[in-house]
């Protein structure tokens, strides 16, 4: 391993420039492997063949589910009306007691108990209709969840920004949640508002079609109040989801930074903020209850019984007038069966809103899971030689129109240290970040071994590159299970080890839980603490090539020169790319790489950078005037001293 003086006498590890390397291809390859061929031009990430392209296809899965809940419901709805059916003819069977004649009671009972075993059957078909509906929403909602896991895992990991991440926790969390309405209750409550009133109207019409007419006034009345009161729901919808996701947005920010709010003097300014948000979301919500409470209002009075009753009394009564009708008994089947019609419309017109709010659901979830996803190939292991040179070969990224990275080319010597140094925004994390193949470039390419990464399975290509990223999140299982990430089947014995080459078994051992401690629940841990972890996680899989990031903001001494500990246990023998934030860290390094916009400016050692760079020497006195120098210095020391110590060669 190089030391300060010797570094300058032989040529850098990583051989950068702002062109394709000089060297061909091949002659970067570890012996054994096949020369490799021009840069492959980037295969975008293409839309997944399975996603599903309407909600019909989302809802595939449980479609014979689906199916089985409609025709239970809509026996059941049959089943239901009956009762109504059996209050007519019983009212027939007992009229002649009111003239003292004889009512044959064996028939009037039969009625009787055909209204309630139909009522039994109602209720027997509802439940089964409901749990078959349940049942096939928590099958969706298991196959939902499994399938935009499964696609998580495809799509790029740089596609996971602040944005996507909340999209993906709203279509994880909230929309498949939301799905619950539209499998578990809008297909029986539909099939009620259907059958019931049909079957019904069915029933009136062979009695009398003129007073069916007449009964269904305010039934068409009522619907007619439904259309308007639902007028413009799906655009009110977005925009009362909309604003009422700024007012959660607003909340957060201003409970997340309530510290710098209240010590900056800014809680006039954020609470600001916060009032505005409030009040565009009460003027949506005012402004869409206004708009539609009359049709509402409406609908429920047209609907109502006592309507009902009224106009089937008033129309009834002057057709029996008009001797239209025999009798008043024809009238009876009118007055019980239209109260029966408004209650399955009603509930449909009630959960109107939790309709649409499930069917926008379904579309957010589509989104994810039409995300396109990273090229991969399948095929036998490949195993990469340990000691495989890393290449960087005339990559260029962009966000979007934002160019990261431009013509980059650099080469990772293996068992070398190399960091990327630079202004801030000048591309070190994506650089890291391409090694790691969480996107593919959109020219060039990255190698190891000479192989192209995107001709890599991804299991292979994490068995031989890991990294520690400084904003990794704790994972809510237990320290064990964190630790052994990459190894499930490790021992204690081997966790154990590797949490105290990280530094961390002090921490582990203060638990009354130990290893079974759920990060989160049973332990809390520091910033510094999860790092380690995340460490001891990375010495556990123990791979070749190592990408690290270091953290930005100076820790305390003693956090710091534990970390550099556990980094120094970490790093021996490896092939290091360091996204350095602070120089007097990597200092020591075999080769530091200096990016400014996306383009490598300048590279060497630091004397010889200090010596003949520009960018490097300005970064450097910056780096020295900062906070906490003398402790990043001491670590890089002991860093330093670490690596000699291991030295591969
Ligand atoms: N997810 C993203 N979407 C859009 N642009 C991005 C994204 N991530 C980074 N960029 C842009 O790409 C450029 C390089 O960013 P990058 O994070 O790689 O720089 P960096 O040198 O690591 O910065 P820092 O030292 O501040 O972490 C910057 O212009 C940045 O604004």
């Amino acid at each position: 391993m190089a030391s300060d003086a010797d570094t300058t006498a032989r040529p850098p590890a990583g051989t950068a420039s702002g062109t394709r390397p000089e060297t061909p291809p091949d002659e970067t390859a570890a012996p054994g492997t096949e020369p490799t061929p021009d840069p492959a031009p980037r295969a975008e990430p293409a839309a997944p063949a399975d996603a599903p392209a309407s909600l019909a296809a989302l809802l595939r899965p449980v479609r014979p589910l689906l199916s089985l809940s409609a025709v239970l419901a809509a026996v059941s709805a049959f089943a239901g009306v009956v009762p109504f059916l059996c209050v007519v003819e019983l009212a027939g069977e007992l009229l002649p007691a009111v003239s003292g004649g004889e009512v044959d009671r064996a028939a009037a009972w039969r009625t009787v108990w055909i209204a309630v075993g139909a009522l039994g059957l109602r209720l027997l078909l509802m439940l089964a209709a409901s749990t078959v509906s349940h049942l096939a929403d928590v099958r969706l909602a298991a196959t939902v969840r499994r399938a935009v896991v499964r696609r998580l895992g495809r799509v790029p990991l740089g596609w996971f920004t602040e944005r996507n991440s909340g999209l993906v926790k709203k279509a994880v969390q909230d929309d498949v949640g939301s799905l619950h309405h539209l499998v578990a209750h809008s297909v029986t409550e539909m099939t009620w508002a259907i059958v019931v009133p049909a079957t019904i109207v069915g029933y009136l019409l062979l009695h009398d079609v003129a007073m069916t007419v007449v009964t269904l006034v305010p039934v068409l009345a009522g619907l007619l109040g439904l259309k308007v009161a639902t007028r413009g729901t799906s655009e009110r919808l977005v925009e009362y989801a909309g604003s009422l996701a700024r007012l959660g947005a607003v909340t957060v920010q201003f409970v997340d930074g309530i510290a710098e709010v209240k010590s900056f003097g800014t809680l006039g300014r954020a609470h600001g903020a916060y009032r505005e948000a409030a009040e565009d979301f009460d003027g949506k919500h005012h402004a869409w209850m206004r708009s539609s409470s009359a049709g509402a209002t409406f609908m429920e009075l047209a609907l109502s019984p006592m309507t009902l009753l009224l106009t089937t009394a008033v129309a009834g009564g002057a057709l029996l007038e008009s001797g239209h009708l025999d009798g008043p008994l024809e009238l009876l089947p009118f007055v019980v069966l239209g109260l029966a019609i408004p209650a399955p419309l009603l509930a449909l017109g009630f959960n109107y809103h939790a309709l649409l709010a499930a069917r926008g659901a379904a579309d957010r979830v589509r989104e994810v899971l039409s995300e396109p996803e990273l090229p991969s190939v399948g095929g036998p292991p490949v195993t990469l030689p340990s000691d495989a040179p890393v290449s960087f070969e005339g990559v260029t990224f962009r966000y979007g129109g934002t160019t990261a990275l431009d013509d980059v080319s650099l080469t990772l010597e293996p068992g070398t240290m190399t960091a990327l140094v630079g202004p801030s925004g000048s591309g070190k994390s994506t650089l890291a970040k391409l090694l790691a193949r969480f996107d593919d470039p959109v020219a060039g390419r990255v190698t190891i071994a000479g192989t192209d990464l995107r001709e890599l399975p991804f299991p292979d290509l994490y068995r031989h590159v890991g990294f520690v990223f400084q904003d990794t999140s704790p994972l809510r299982v237990s320290l064990r299970d964190n630790i052994r990430l990459a190894r499930p089947d490790a021992d204690d014995g081997e966790v154990l080890r590797a949490a105290r080459a990280a530094r961390v078994e002090d921490v582990i051992e203060r638990l009354p839980k130990g290893l079974d401690s759920i990060v989160g629940v049973d332990a809390v841990l520091s910033g510094g603490e999860y790092q380690r972890v995340a460490i001891a996680r990375a010495i556990l899989a123990d791979r070749p090539v190592l990408i690290l990031d270091e953290a930005t903001s100076a820790v305390d001494p003693d956090n710091e020169a534990l970390l550099q500990e556990a980094l120094n246990a970490l790093s021996a023998d490896k092939t290091l790319l360091v996204v350095a934030h602070r120089l007097h860290t990597v200092r020591h390094a075999d080769s530091i790489v200096v990016l400014d916009g996306g383009r490598v400016v300048e590279q060497g050692t630091h004397d010889t950078l200090l010596a003949d760079g520009t960018l490097y020497p300005s970064l450097w006195r910056a780096d020295a005037s900062g906070p906490g120098t003398d402790a990043a210095a001491e670590a890089d020391e002991r860093r330093h001293d670490g690596r000699e110590g291991h030295d591969p060669a």
